[in-house]
């Protein structure tokens, strides 16, 4: 059989256990073959009975002594039988399962492997797993590594390894090698179907770090080739603009409200020198919540421009495009550079008005949505690409802002702590500046994680603040209330509560990503001016919005958001002079939940959280949301297999850089197979 073959041409999979499979992502052999294990139990090892530890699991070789017999405790149906080894006996036990009474044929010898439990003086096994061994078996042939598969859609273990192990048999012929013999032989890996073989089943643990490897290996080797795909398919280090040096930058820097930290001049100096070079930038400028990234786009715009280029600034939403605007239009213009808007809410004769200016130049810098992806927007002279990414863009959309001109150069600025092994994956090919410096006189954020019973407290707490002129932010998981969420805070509802209820003497209004354009644009522009003092929101402040009389966070329902989405929306206060609070409140009991909102009481750098929420969560949550264009992980851990990701690399950067290598047909092959999986990608993207 082929491994595109439909999932319920196997044998076994009626239309039930199909639409079962089709819930867990599962239509074809391939998908079968490729839902891996989340983790393994050992049964290899056999214990005495006498020997069994209790309440752990264990294995035992044991015949059937006494017939299997059915008794009752309410609707509940009990079905227990005794079994023996050399050293002792136990009764194995199973609970509303019936049918097992048939299972079992007295005198014959079983695997069992369960947790053994004392239970009304009674040792016994609870509904184990179990397997007969026959008279030419030994246990050791039987007792094996046992793979435990992630959510399971009501399908039993067993059915799902049964299913596993008859799609490898029977696509055993179609279990090609995809990897070019040099690369298996100078990384030491073992071949595909070998691996594949032995993920599932693997015989000993040796062989299945070695079948992990190679599948990881895999994996990150697809994903860094799709990158250098996206990019530019295979293109290498480009000649690009070569930027004046400025006199005026100086002149530009003293008239900056404020002096630039040290780590906004480290940052400067690396980009004035990628600008002045002949080789187009490519570089990603990361700096923590308010680190002050804004200032760095507009001294590198000024620098384009004054070189006779023009600039784009693209951000991910608009009121974020409107501040950025408002911030470089109010630097330019004593300089006499032109600044222009475009976003999803300007109309179609300001856009007219305004793309002619941008074709003639007159406007040199032009700030928006992604409304300047659009191809009737013609930026002949542009020199600068800055996009404000904070993981909204995808490569494929940064790309098309920067074929508007001829190699500009390009920056891209994130505010979420990226921890290394994951920047090098995202940002790969890209020249990393780090601003790791907070303007002086901020005071730290105090944090706090309480739970719902303190609401009277933290309502007093904002109206005080508020008294002495301060602004508050509320910030709920939920637009309105929907009927599998009614235990959770909704921004429509709970902005009337606080209004009537709570806060009658304030002006209380919301902001949510449902609301027109237009609407979200005014209320957040009367925030700012401080004409709304308490702003309840979802998300949608949580980037880069710029208030500093804003001191209070207040963030509902904190186990609902990921931690760096929490530090994200905690960077909105602590932009000013004012002490600022972030008030965490959540009503879960749940460890990791617990740890979580800890790290964020303890710690107020992006990195750490970053890190450590990668810890707990798995990089598969890290974003809150799956990346644009890039494949999600099947078996690979960006964070834990950070030493085969950088072999990887290796092995990537050397495809990419000789071409001879490029011409074998199993590379070609490769390279094709990427193709095909950015394909679906995208396909299933736009679905
Ligand atoms: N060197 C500096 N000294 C004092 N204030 C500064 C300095 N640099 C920037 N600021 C101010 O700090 C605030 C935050 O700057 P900015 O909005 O650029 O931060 P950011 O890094 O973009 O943060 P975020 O990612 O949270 O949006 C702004 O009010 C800005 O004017």
């Amino acid at each position: 059989m082929s491994l595109s073959a439909a999932i319920n041409e196997l044998k076994g999979v009626g239309p039930q256990v199909a639409s079962k499979l089709h819930k867990l992502g599962i239509f074809t052999l391939k998908d079968m073959i490729e839902h891996y294990p989340k983790e393994y139990e050992d049964r290899r090892q056999i214990t005495p009975i006498n020997e069994c530890e209790r309440d752990e699991p264990n294995s035992i070789l044991a015949t059937v002594v006494s017939s299997p017999t059915v008794t009752r405790k309410g609707n509940l149906i009990i079905v227990s039988f005794r079994v023996k080894d050399q050293s002792g006996g136990l009764y194995i036990t199973f609970y509303g399962q019936a049918y097992m009474k048939n299972q079992f044929t007295l005198g014959e010898t079983y695997l069992f492997y369960g947790t053994v439990k004392y239970k009304y003086g009674k040792i016994e096994m609870e509904s184990p797993e179990y397997q007969r061994v026959t008279k030419g078996q030994t246990a050791q042939s039987v007792a094996k590594i046992t793979p435990i598969y992630p959510s399971t859609a009501k399908l039993s273990q067993k059915v799902i390894r049964t299913l596993i192990a008859n799609s490898l048999e029977k696509c055993e012929g179609d279990l090609r090698e995809n990897l070019p013999n040099f690369i298996l032989k100078q990384y030491g890996l073992i071949s595909k179907k070998e691996a594949l073989q032995n993920i599932h089943f693997p015989k000993d643990n040796q062989i299945f770090f070695e079948a992990r490897k190679r599948l990881v290996f895999e994996e990150l080797l697809m994903l860094q080739l799709s990158l250098y795909l996206l990019k530019s398919d295979f293109a290498k280090r480009t000649e690009g603009i070569t930027h004046k040096k400025s006199e005026g930058l100086g002149e530009f820097i003293k008239a900056l409200p404020f002096a630039l930290t040290g780590a906004q001049k480290r940052v400067l100096k690396e980009i004035l020198k990628d600008m002045e070079s002949k080789w187009a930038m490519n570089r990603l400028v990361q700096g923590d919540v308010g680190s002050g990234k804004t200032v760095i786009a507009a001294l590198a715009l000024y620098l384009a421009v004054q070189g006779g280029y023009q600039g784009a600034l693209m951000a991910p939403t608009e009121v974020l495009a409107i501040q950025h605007f408002m911030f470089l239009e109010k630097l330019m213009m004593p300089f006499g550079i032109q600044v222009g808007l475009l976003t999803g809410s300007t109309t179609k004769k300001q856009k007219e008005l305004l793309l002619e200016k941008v074709k003639s130049s007159e406007i040199q810098i032009l700030v928006g949505t992604h409304a300047l992806i659009e191809d009737n927007v013609e930026i002949p002279q542009l020199g600068l690409v800055i996009t404000d990414e904070q993981h909204r863009f995808g490569v494929r959309q940064r790309l098309k802002l920067s074929e508007k001109g001829q190699m500009p150069d390009v920056m891209v600025m994130t505010a979420t702590p990226i921890p290394r092994t994951l920047a090098l994956i995202l940002y790969g090919d890209m020249d990393i500046s780090i601003i790791d410096e907070l303007p002086p006189g901020r005071q730290p954020i105090k944090t706090n994680a309480v739970d719902s019973a303190y609401h009277p407290r933290i309502y007093q707490f904002i109206t005080r603040h508020i008294q002495e002129g301060r602004q508050c932010y509320v910030i709920c998981p939920m637009v309105e209330e929907s009927e599998n969420s009614s235990d959770l805070r909704n921004v429509v509802d709970y902005t009337a509560y606080l209004k009537e209820q709570v806060f009658p003497q304030f002006q209380v209004a919301y902001l949510h990503g449902k609301m027109k354009p237009k609407e979200k644009n005014e209320i957040m522009a009367r925030f700012s001016k401080g004409d709304i003092q308490i702003l309840v929101s979802t998300t949608v402040v949580e980037v880069g919005v710029n208030v500093p009389n804003a001191t209070i966070m207040l963030i509902e329902n904190a186990e609902r958001f990921g931690l760096a989405q929490l530090h994200q929306l905690r960077g909105r206060v602590g932009r000013g002079e004012h002490q600022s609070y972030c008030i965490l409140v959540s009503d879960s009991k749940n460890k990791v939940t617990r740890k979580r909102l800890k790290i964020m009481e303890e710690s107020t750098d992006g990195f750490v959280i970053a890190e450590t929420d990668l810890k707990l969560r798995g990089p598969g949550e890290f974003f809150g949301t799956r990346q644009h264009g890039l494949p999600e992980m099947k078996i690979a851990n960006l964070y834990t297999d950070a030493k085969i990701l950088k072999e990887v690399q290796v092995c990537a950067a050397r495809l990419r850089e000789e071409d001879s290598l490029m011409g074998g047909a199993t590379v070609q092959a490769l390279v094709q197979e990427v193709k095909e999986r950015i394909m679906e990608e995208e396909l299933h993207h736009a679905l």
